[in-house]
């Protein structure tokens, strides 16, 4: 018999083995580091895969219970499990974090999900298509810690997707973009890169784009309810109200999100920054270090412009997501007091003026 000693050898093959329960549902490395062994049995590693309104269902080797609401934790979560106080399970430091200010005007954060490895971000090549989106999810994922890819669907009711995916790929030169028709087989193949066994992936987009097409392409199943065909809406109706994770055949997690059209961008100051890691070179080479890229003598940004090498709606998108996330950013106070600067400057405005007509 001939003896396979490969895996020995420099650059051989890694022996085999099967992942094992914990590592099915994305356990690894990252967590394992954070535990002692003797943590390990006495509050074992439990993922949670859904959250209800009773409380946080918990999946481990041999666990599947839910859990009375209580750890700060969302889908996506490592726990160490205390069977005796559920509540006071500890929870493991995160790969990475979606959240967002809950809406209202507090300064409160909700948790959407952890421990996504790739973000999906969707849209369709229809009227849908809009690269001010595609910069905030993609910001939004940087600022996660997640790495993002570029789903354009539809590819099949356009007559020629690639205007579609050139624009995408103008988002960021760190992020693929892939086309595909989500319904039937092509999205397991498209996607099989992200889409590794033991990783965690996620879809997030406007209602309508085709994300629970993607997760049941994934799944090989219908489990997931879509909307009726309506291809001349592009705006669709919001059909998802889940969040939990799905096993493929293949053993990748699948999150299946709420639609979160109105995500808005808080504390993503980083993720704003790589989208629009262009820009920010170029603003560093402006002669004023506060240039507003307007008509400052020296301005490197607008030198671009006008050799017709950056987009001036580019830097458009750029202004207006950084104030958007530096108003959400700001505390409620913050606000305030912006709003009542803002309140006396047009006071002394209106009076000036009327001190002017007197
Ligand atoms: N022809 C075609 N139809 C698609 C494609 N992707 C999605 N659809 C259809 O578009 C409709 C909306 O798809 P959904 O998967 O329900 O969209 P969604 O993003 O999950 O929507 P919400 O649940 O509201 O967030 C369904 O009728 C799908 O069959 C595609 O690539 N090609
Ligand atoms: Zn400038």
């Amino acid at each position: 018999m001939v003896r396979d000693y490969s895996a020995f050898l420099p650059g051989g093959k890694p022996p085999r083995r099967e992942p094992t329960a914990l590592e099915g549902l994305g356990w690894g490395p990252a967590f394992a580091s954070q535990i002692d062994a003797g943590a390990l049995t006495e509050t074992p590693p439990v993922r949670v895969v859904a959250v209800h309104r009773s409380g946080l269902q918990v999946v481990g080797d041999g666990i599947d219970e839910t859990i009375p609401p209580g750890p700060e934790a969302t889908v996506g979560d490592w726990l160490l499990y205390d069977r005796a106080r559920p509540r006071s399970s500890r929870v493991l430091e995160r790969k990475s974090l979606i959240k967002r200010r809950a809406p209202g005007t507090g300064r409160e954060v909700q948790l959407i999900a952890a421990n996504i490895d790739t973000v999906f971000v969707v849209t369709s090549c229809n009227q849908d298509f809009n690269v001010a989106r595609l910069e905030r999810y993609v910001a939004l994922a940087f600022e996660a810690g997640i790495e993002p890819v570029i789903v354009l669907t539809k590819a099949d009711l356009a007559e020629d997707p690639t205007p579609y995916v050139e624009e995408a790929r103008k988002v960021s030169d760190r992020v693929p973009v892939v086309a595909l028709d989500a319904r039937g087989e092509e999205p397991t193949a498209a996607l099989a890169d992200w889409c590794k066994p033991g990783r965690t992936v996620a879809f997030l987009g406007s209602s309508g784009v085709g994300k629970s097409t993607l997760t049941n392409a994934l799944l090989g199943t219908q489990a997931i309810a879509t909307q009726g065909i309506r291809e001349d809406d592009a705006r669709g109706r919001h059909t998802t109200t889940r969040r939990e994770l799905h096993a493929t055949p293949g053993g990748c997690l699948v999150l299946d999100t709420p639609g979160m059209r109105e995500l808005q961008l808080t504390d993503a100051a980083a993720g704003i920054a790589d989208v629009f890691e262009d820009i920010e070179a170029l603003a560093a080479k402006c002669r004023f270090a506060d240039c507003r890229h307007e008509t400052e003598p020296g301005c490197a940004v607008q030198t671009v412009i006008e050799n017709d090498s950056l987009d001036p709606a580019r830097l458009a998108r750029w202004r207006k997501l950084q104030a958007e996330d530096a108003f959400n950013s700001s505390s409620l106070a913050e606000r305030r007091e912006k709003d009542r600067a803002f309140g006396k400057l047009v006071r002394s405005a209106v009076k000036a003026k009327a001190d002017r007509d007197r």
